[in-house]
């Protein structure tokens, strides 16, 4: 009964970052892919991508599927306004549970809210149990068949609105085919890809950013 990566990638943040400095849990979680362990975290190259996206947007209101160590919630909470708020939505509990303790290593833990759970179960309950209107920003990172079902359900629960920017990982390698093509054709979306590379490696890989038009 070692220890799991997860694990393994929060001991290098508590050996290696300083507590409170953002910046240096990021570099921490970095090196620790790049010359330890790969793990499938947005990356720093993507994750520049992510940080352009953000800072253009500057949401209030954010929502992130699939949180798994809290890198990229980090990346994002980081970059938050004054008043702006991250909940990132997590189903396994070990990796909520590494995740919280990374985002409080980062001194990030007033702006984020881990919600441990399934995305599709919880979503059509954000607006009542966090008082939430709609969102500013999403970031999907989650099972990649599911980016289509879980856009679909923030439509439906009206948690989208005009200038929504949707920002999906992934969308090469694995891929997420079903979520391009609808997002891309759509009438509702303004689409574009950010051509990058798979976190930590020479393999293509890209973000999709998407405006919902309402
Ligand atoms: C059921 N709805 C969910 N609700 C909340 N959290 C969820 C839900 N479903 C999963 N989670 C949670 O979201 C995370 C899942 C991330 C999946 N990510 C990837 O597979 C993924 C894979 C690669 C990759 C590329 C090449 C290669 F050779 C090997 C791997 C690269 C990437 O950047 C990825 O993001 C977490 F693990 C899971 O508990
Ligand atoms: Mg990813």
């Amino acid at each position: 009964t070692g220890t799991t990566r997860p694990q393994r990638l929060l001991r290098a943040v508590q050996e290696r970052a300083t507590r409170g400095d953002s910046e240096s849990v990021i570099a921490a979680i970095d090196h620790f892919c790049r010359h330890q362990e790969w793990a499938m975290n947005v990356g720093d190259e993507k994750g520049f991508i992510l940080d352009s996206v953000v800072s253009e947007v500057s949401p209030q209101t954010a929502l992130e599927l699939g949180t798994y160590c809290g890198y990229s919630t980090v990346r994002i909470a980081r970059l938050l306004p004054p008043g702006g708020h991250l909940i990132t939505l997590e189903f396994n509990p070990n990796y909520a549970a590494v995740a919280r303790q990374v985002i409080a290593w980062a001194g990030l833990e007033d702006m984020v809210q881990v919600v441990e759970g399934a995305s599709g179960d919880w979503i059509p309950h954000l607006r009542e149990h966090f008082g939430i209107e709609s969102f500013d920003f999403v970031f999907l990172d989650h099972w990649k068949e599911l980016y289509l079902p879980d856009i679909k359900l923030l439509e439906e629960c009206g948690l989208l609105r005009k200038g929504t920017v949707l920002l999906a990982d992934n969308v090469v390698c694995p891929g997420t085919p079903d979520y391009l093509e609808y997002v891309r054709k759509s009438q509702s979306y303004e689409s574009h890809y950010f051509g990058s590379h798979l976190e930590y490696t020479r393999a293509e890989d890209g973000l999709e950013k998407s405006v919902y038009l309402g």
